[in-house]
């Protein structure tokens, strides 16, 4: 029995989504008519899509599993018909309302009934005046929605927006944030039931979260005099403490190796050199299990 992958084909987050899965050792081989592709696990086989119908391919049985942005499974409406496996912490942006910055629109309050907003995410947008009982007029398009107020298209917007540098540069100011999305990692719970099928799709859960993890630490190793391993021990945090081990060249030096986190690494460094360690060397780390 073979699961489905399904990938974003192009888009903002077909470079992460790669990267990251090469990373867990999930890579992709064959990439055969573009579409279809084999991984290192013949049983594991990908389909690419757009990033928008992933949400539905998974919910549907099509594909087992899927990677696409938490808007776009909101915006299908198939939340309650996938089940979320992994946040992959990328893909971050905020759907928000914006408003040209001469439009003396400033909060939800001044947004009129009748008002037109302009979104690539026309589901969302409406339930989310619905709640607020306000009539608007959605007008659905498919990308640069930052152009609809200018052109007469619309008096509002919802868009993504990440840096925020395209609503700087459209003169477009935030109202109000709907919602925050990144990249998700999605089942299908028909597959999770099958016993077959979750065995191979917590194979992959597991790879997946053992190359986050990975990214956010690194790996220490130094040589240390031997009277200053136990202050060493102190400012090094690691994961199960440093694994000490001895030089065979030299009675008085240790050999010391620990995980730690990417960002203590500033700090530690000058401290453990003080302290005479010397050979400091820092590995990025592929998966940690
Ligand atoms: N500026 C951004 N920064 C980070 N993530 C974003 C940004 N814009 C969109 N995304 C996220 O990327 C995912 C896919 O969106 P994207 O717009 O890349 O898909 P697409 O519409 O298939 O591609 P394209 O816009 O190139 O046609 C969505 O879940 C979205 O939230
Ligand atoms: O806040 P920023 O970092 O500037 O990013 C926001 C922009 O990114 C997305 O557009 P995308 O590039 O996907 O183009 P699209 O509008 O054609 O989908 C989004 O729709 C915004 O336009
Ligand atoms: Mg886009």
């Amino acid at each position: 029995m073979k699961i489905m992958f399904a990938l974003p084909n192009k888009g903002r987050i077909y470079e992460p989504v790669m990267k990251l899965l090469e990373r867990a050792g999930l890579k992709i081989t064959a990439k055969s008519r573009s579409l279809f592709a084999n991984t290192v696990d013949e049983n594991i086989k990908v389909m690419f899509a757009r990033a928008r119908d992933i949400p539905e391919f998974v919910a549907d049985g099509i594909a087992d599993i899927g990677i696409t942005g938490y808007d776009l499974i909101l915006e299908r409406g198939v939340e309650d018909r996938v089940e979320f496996l992994l946040d992959l912490n990328f893909g971050y942006a905020k759907l928000v309302i914006a408003a040209p910055e001469d439009s003396g629109i400033e909060k939800v309050d001044d947004i009129k009934d009748g008002m037109k907003i302009a979104t690539e995410f026309p589901n969302i947008t409406r339930k989310f005046f619905e709640k607020l009982n306000k009539k608007v007029e959605i007008i659905e398009l498919t990308g640069a929605t930052e152009i609809a107020p200018f052109i007469g298209v619309a008096d509002l917007i919802s868009d993504l927006t990440s840096t925020g540098t395209t609503l700087r540069l459209n003169r477009l100011k935030v109202i109000e944030e709907i919602l925050t999305s990144t990249t998700r990692l999605i089942a299908n719970k028909n597959s999770l039931n099958n016993k077959y099928k979750k065995e191979k799709i917590n194979k992959i859960v597991l790879a997946i979260k053992s190359a986050l993890y990975a990214e956010k630490k690194r790996l220490i190793m130094m040589n240390a005099p031997k009277d200053k391993i136990d202050e060493i021990k102190k400012i090094i945090p690691g994961l199960a403490g440093p694994t000490v081990s001895e030089v065979l060249s030299d009675d008085n030096i240790v050999a010391v190796h620990a995980v730690v986190d990417e960002d203590e690494i500033f700090n530690l460094v000058p401290k453990l050199h003080a302290l005479g360690a010397r050979d400091i060397l820092i590995v990025p780390i592929e998966r940690i299990l």
